[in-house]
């Protein structure tokens, strides 16, 4: 499918320029520079108009208290389960395991939050695709934001209803934006050429797509900068100076385009409230402005994004109801649906990656505590300096020496390992160690480096029973994609 270049370009620069390229026009903003618009309104200036909101906690952190528990006895319990016992009967790899109940807790905690909205809860699939936690988290009523066609495709299949999905990304394909059209999946327009697909998309579908303008608002989200996406540096968004050429863009396509929102969605592990509502305040200064144009604008999507507790230190993080509690007022002022779209806080704290320990070692300067997991299998570690959680599943023999070790895998790379210097007792070879919080970002990350193939997964039922969720890939996998070549 060829798409044509149905639009001009926009401008770098379009100050001077209006869509359609017209040299004779110059002001594309007249709203916009006539008025306190959200260009003229700095984060300093919006922290003043909102003093800060002093983060409560509130009854739904006992909701957010982990599945994982270890027991007076030392033995680490995943809800009912001993973590030992469930070793015991799988495959001796490294392996996945989850708490369903974990799974319907974290998305209730968003339902219950969100209670006096009109809102999608949109699960961001990258987060984890694993498809019976999709089909859980459908029967749940949530929505889904997909950033790639198989992403879209995989949402279908788990059942979604189309038309609570979210279609994200800066670099969307034509033929994912037809199935997108077809199917009446909300799109998010990132930039000229996207629109311009889109265009395409849905006259190929015949159908009219309900678009949301993704906005860069240029808020730093105080993370890691991997992982920041609303800042003026990033690949995402449309910044201020464009948005009157998008604007006119959407207008003169009435029979392929609704604009419905405006998105945003700032980054990833955030852990302050204040900075969603830093955004949530541009965002409707953005609508109020898009709707003087005579858009009927009905949803703001403010992305995801909200962190969790890594560090398990007895940090008070904010949960999904500061979250939205600090957006609130702003979204029933202007009656719109609110659209999330959380990935890390619905799934991360709902599973471990389990681990055996293979050896333990010292170079002279350092101990390290050898594993059968890796970078292969989670490698956000090696990628961020990520800290997440580490221990052992059954209590240490008596005489084990507490030591500092760094926790690595058997691949060939020095950036392979789990966590640094961890305070752990010398654990004997075979013994069961966890990765927490690996259920976002982990397995849908894993890779087959060294080929060390990609683990099974399991859950534990609502009822304490345990059931396989994905079969772990195996050397005959990897050996079939070269069959009949
Ligand atoms: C557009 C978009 N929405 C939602 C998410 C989910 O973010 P998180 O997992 O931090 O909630 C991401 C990932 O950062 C994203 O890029
Ligand atoms: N992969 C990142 C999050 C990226 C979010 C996607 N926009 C992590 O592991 O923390």
């Amino acid at each position: 499918m060829a798409a044509t270049n149905l639009l001009p370009q926009a401008p770098t620069f379009s100050k001077s320029l209006k869509y359609p390229l017209n040299p004779k026009s110059f002001s594309p903003f007249p709203n916009l520079l006539l008025r306190p618009s959200p260009k003229t309104l700095t984060l300093k200036a919006v922290l003043s108009q909102n003093p800060a909101k002093t983060l409560t906690p509130d009854a739904q952190a006992q909701k957010f208290q982990h599945c994982f528990r270890k027991s007076e006895d030392g033995f680490l319990y995943c809800e009912g389960l001993r973590v030992q016992d469930v070793m015991d009967q799988v495959e001796k790899r490294p392996f996945y395991l989850y708490s369903k109940p974990q799974i319907t807790r974290n998305f209730e905690a968003y339902k219950e939050a969100l209670e006096g909205l009109r809102s999608i809860i949109g699960y961001a699939i990258k987060a984890n695709n694993n498809l019976k936690i999709l089909e859980h988290l459908r029967e749940l009523g949530c929505g889904a934001v997909l950033v790639s066609g198989n992403e879209l495709r995989l949402a279908l299949r788990a059942g979604f209803d189309p038309t609570r999905c979210i279609f994200n990304g800066n670099g969307k394909l034509l033929e994912d934006l037809v199935l997108a059209a077809q199917e009446g999946v909300f799109v998010n327009v990132d930039s000229e050429f996207d629109l311009d697909n889109i265009i395409s998309a849905a006259r190929i579908a015949g159908k009219k797509v309900n678009v949301l303008l993704r906005i860069n608002p240029d808020v730093d989200p105080q993370v890691h900068p991997y992982v920041a996406t609303g800042n003026k540096n990033s690949k995402f968004g449309i910044r201020n100076e464009k948005l009157q050429w998008f604007l006119d863009a959407v207008k003169a396509h009435p029979n392929e385009l609704k604009l419905v929102g405006a998105h945003c969605h700032l980054g990833s592990t955030i852990t302050k409230v204040d900075i969603f509502r830093d955004a949530a305040v541009l965002m409707v200064n953005y609508i109020d402005e898009i709707r003087a144009q005579g858009f009927e604008i009905s949803y703001l999507n403010i992305g995801g994004g909200l962190g969790i507790d890594y560090y398990h230190a007895g940090a008070v993080l904010p949960t999904p109801r500061d979250l939205i509690d600090t957006v609130r007022e702003l979204v029933l002022s202007r009656d719109l649906n609110l659209i999330i779209e959380p990935g890390r806080s619905l799934i991360a704290n709902t599973c471990c990656l389990v681990n055996r320990v293979t050896g333990v070692k010292t170079n002279g300067t350092k101990n390290f505590v050898v594993i059968d997991g890796s970078m292969a299998e989670l490698i956000r570690p090696s990628l961020y300096d990520a800290y997440q959680h580490i221990e052992l599943v059954s209590p240490p023999p008596s005489d084990a020496q507490i030591s500092t070790f760094d926790v690595v895998g058997p691949v060939c790379e020095s950036a392979d390992f789990l966590g640094k210097d961890r305070e752990l007792p010398t654990p004997p070879r075979g013994a069961g160690l966890v990765v927490h919080d690996a259920g976002a970002y982990c397995m849908s990350m894993a890779s087959t480096y060294n080929l060390k193939m990609r683990p099974p997964e399991y859950w534990v039922e609502d009822d304490g029973s345990m059931s396989k969720i994905r079969h772990g890939e195996t050397f005959e996998d990897h050996v079939r994609y070269f069959e009949g070549l």
